[in-house]
């Protein structure tokens, strides 16, 4: 491929800056007599700077007017030196003997140069300078080191496979620039990157991941990436925490290494990729996973706009106009995509179209602005206005140049089959299922039959997972998952529930007992969104607060990639057998070992084990044969029995700490409501009195009347009383809970219940003991 600079053209005024810098440079040179005799008796080149063979160097054109940046000139092989005492600055050319005229000055240049007589009162060192010199300056002067002053670079380690990869590599015509690139990486890395030579990556991706340490593709990125690469769609199945992400990030970074040279003007600056993400925290971190790949220092990294919802629209416009990647959740996408003049001729032209976590993508609340999105990416190219766009979202699509990959850990099986037909289906969407098979109907693959790549045929679940049930009655849930939470506390743990409410209820609940908590939900504020995430993957600031426990509901179920989650608890059930799937591989993600717990009430039990064994079921086989024999043989999801004893011991300060939360809520929730009927009556200029308002208040014996009750009494405990029952919680919380056989104790404060239990003294026992046979779910050594 040609490289062409994509420096703008130097304005005439900056142009004349340039000049009159070197004319500087030059003043006081010798006559050109001066200079003949001086060049014929030293073997090296005097210069006049302008007739030099400045080269431009490229800039990245995402910066806005270069940031009063003109542009940037180069030139090789050319030392500066400045002699001490004198402090004489001189150009001198690395190659001896070669001088002719053309080196020397013109008589009626004043733009030359001496070697040896020009003060550049620039540098206030003393020393002299003989080291390589770059020179970066809004005028457009840069001066670059010459390859013998450099310091020699010592590889202190070696990236294994080098030689191989130097006659292997993707269009590695330039085997020197391989090994150039990988020996910059050898000072920092020792990988052996030997497993990735067969997916012909160029050298640059190779030193991104070498500097990653990723020595190994994954199995979807070994089956996905080389189809990907030869230009064909694919739909690609692997198990939560496989690496997905990756599978097809290096694609996209391959094209964009391909075409970055050739991305001068704005019509060629169009984004390469748009990558849809149902959530906002899952596109965030898509965009933290491509920015590390990207951003090793291998090569300028390109640029990646994310847009989700919470933040402002205005600076997501601007983003999106130098992306070279774009990611985002379909809402927010839609709406500054619509609002923003000629973003959308602008993101029809990506070659990558990615949908991540499909079937959720496609199946769920964002079903409405994916639509749009597809249809806007079918439309021909037009100059009417954002207005004018989305009137024509009925219009037929025209045939795609994009590639479009669509990936999950799960998907229907009856709706794999279908898609080897490649299915259009617009009839009326009675289910998810249709509703998904509609939708990708709509991708609009470039291809006749996109590939589809199943990279765990065998199971969805990830390998290292264990999982186990804890059945307790209904009303004691919060206890068994305090009790869990207190045996595990070393373990970094997601707690799933089903509704937002039970996630502001649990929060306060187990920081009432000193427990790490944060929560996660769509009902909080974008900023505390990634706060609780932040804290929890321990990424906040140094010395921050952090957590090592998330409340959740399902938002952070899919794709989210927290590094070392152990342990995962559904509080609630999950509500369908791939939610189980999704929530259960926040754990055990990239061949580490992880434990799912599901907390049931007896009513439940038989449910769940039918969810789990339809799960492992649906996993065990691609063909109908593997599918009944898995199911004949059945899959039994163990029962973890926890010691009741001990379990009812902590139920007091369980009881107390649910109360504390009860009350807090529910004075929280009154004070809303009664700012909101305060505003009402002075809306309709009437006097306001609570207490009045319940008396006469109807329906006090309807739906909710009990939940109401309790909520009056638990707003009417004042001050006291509640600071009372903190007392005494923190009280009990110092206490020693007697397990009876000996004299430990469990606590939530200083004392390490996991040591505790590894010792002896509890009846013997070993760890997981406390739990009956948890210690099966491979929680053993935290
Ligand atoms: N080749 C590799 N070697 C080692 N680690 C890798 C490799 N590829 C990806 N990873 C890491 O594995 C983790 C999981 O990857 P990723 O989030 O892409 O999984 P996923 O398959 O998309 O999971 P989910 O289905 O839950 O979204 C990430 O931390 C990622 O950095």
């Amino acid at each position: 491929m040609a490289a062409t600079s994509n420096k703008r053209p130097l304005p005439a005024k900056v142009a004349a800056m340039r000049d009159r810098k070197r004319q500087k440079l030059d003043q006081d040179a010798p006559s050109p007599q001066e200079g003949l005799i001086a060049a014929a008796a030293k073997p090296r080149k005097v210069h006049d700077l302008n007739k030099l063979a400045w080269k431009d160097v490229s800039l990245p054109d995402r910066l806005d007017n270069y940031e009063g940046f003109f542009g940037l000139e180069e030139i090789e092989d050319v030392v500066v030196t400045r002699e001490p005492g004198s402090g004489k600055v001189s150009f001198v050319s690395q190659h001896a003997g070669e001088a002719t005229m053309d080196d020397l000055p013109e008589a009626d240049d004043p733009a030359s140069v001496q070697e040896g007589d020009e003060e550049w009162s620039g540098f206030d060192d003393d020393d002299a300078v003989t080291a390589p010199l770059t020179v970066l300056k809004p005028t457009a002067l840069a001066v670059k080191a010459s390859k013998q002053a450099k310091p020699e670079k010592k590889a202190k380690a070696k990236v294994k496979g080098q030689t191989d990869l130097e006659a292997k590599s993707k269009g590695s015509s330039k085997p020197a620039a391989v090994l150039q690139t990988l020996e910059a990486t050898a000072d920092e890395v020792d990988v052996d990157m030997s497993a990735w030579l067969p997916l012909k990556l160029s050298p640059d991706t190779m030193a991104a991941l070498a500097k990653l340490k990723f020595a190994t593709p994954s199995t979807i990125q070994q089956s996905a990436i080389p189809p990907i690469l030869a230009g064909h769609d694919v739909i690609g199945k692997a198990s939560t925490g496989s690496g997905k992400t990756l599978a097809f990030g290096i694609p996209i970074l391959e094209h964009y290494l391909d075409v970055r040279q050739l991305r001068t003007t704005d019509e060629t600056k169009a984004p390469i990729a748009l990558i849809l993400s149902p959530t906002r925290e899952l596109a965030h971190q898509l965009n933290d996973h491509l920015t590390a790949l990207c951003s090793t220092g291998v090569f300028d990294a390109p640029s990646i706009a994310t847009v989700t919802g919470g933040l402002s629209v205005q600076k997501q416009q601007r983003q999106l106009r130098y992306a070279d990647i774009i990611i985002g959740t379909p809402g927010r996408l839609w709406e500054v995509m619509s609002a923003g003049k000629g973003l959308m001729n602008s993101i029809r032209q990506i070659q990558f179209l990615v949908i991540d976590e499909a079937d959720r993508l496609l199946s769920e609340g964002n079903f409405k602005e994916v639509i749009e999105i597809l249809t806007m990416l079918d439309k021909k190219d037009t100059d009417k206005d954002a207005a004018n766009e989305s009137e024509e979202v009925a219009a037929t699509p025209s045939a795609v140049s994009r590639q479009t990959l669509v990936f999950s850990a799960t998907f229907d099986r009856g709706l794999q089959k279908k898609l080897s037909g490649k299915i259009k289906n617009g009839g009326a969407l009675s289910s998810n299922k249709d509703t998904m098979e509609y939708l990708l109907g709509k991708l609009n693959f470039r291809e006749e039959t996109p590939k589809f790549i199943d990279a765990n045929p065998i199971s969805q679940m990830a390998s290292g997972l264990k999982e186990g049930l804890i059945e307790c009655a209904g009303p004691e849930k919060d206890l068994y998952l305090y009790s869990l939470l207190l045996l595990y506390r070393n373990a970094r743990t997601l707690v799933f529930c089903n509704s937002i409410s039970a996630v502001r209820r649990l929060n306060p609940f187990l920081q009432n007992l000193d427990l790490p908590v944060v929560a996660l939900h769509s009902g909080m504020t974008q900023k505390a969104r990634l706060r609780s995430v932040e804290r929890f993957s321990q990424k906040g600031k140094e010395g921050g607060k952090t957590a090592s426990i998330m409340v959740s509901t399902d938002v952070a179920a899919r794709g989210l990639d927290i590094p070392a989650v152990q342990l995962v608890i559904h509080y609630h059930l999950p509500r369908a057998a791939d939610m189980y799937v999704h929530r259960s591989g926040r754990t055990a993600r990239a061949g580490q070992p992880g434990s799912s717990i599901l907390i049931c009430g007896p009513e439940e039990v038989g449910g769940v084990r039918r969810l789990v064994a339809k799960v492992h079921a649906r996993s065990a086989g691609t063909d109908d044969e593997s599918a009944a024999s898995a199911k004949k043989q059945g899959y039994y999801i163990r029962t973890l029995d926890m010691d009741r004893r001990i379990v009812s011991r902590l139920r007091p300060r369980a009881q107390l700490a649910k109360k504390l939360a009860d009350i807090g809520s529910a004075k929280e929730k009154g004070s809303k409501e009664d700012d909101f009927m305060r505003a009402a009556a002075e809306e309709l200029g009437v006097d306001y009195d609570s207490e009045e308002f319940e008396k006469e208040a109807p329906g006090r014996h309807g739906r909710g009347a009990g939940r109401k009750k309790k909520e009056k009494v638990a707003r009417e405990i004042s001050k006291g009383e509640a600071g009372s029952m903190r007392a005494e919680l923190r009280e009990l919380l110092r206490q020693r809970v007697n397990v009876g056989v000996s004299e430990k104790y469990i606590t939530s404060g200083s004392v390490d219940v996991d040591e505790l239990l590894k010792q002896k003294e509890i009846g013997e026992r070993k760890t997981g003991e406390f739990l009956g046979n948890a210690g099966g779910v491979g929680l053993e050594d935290l």
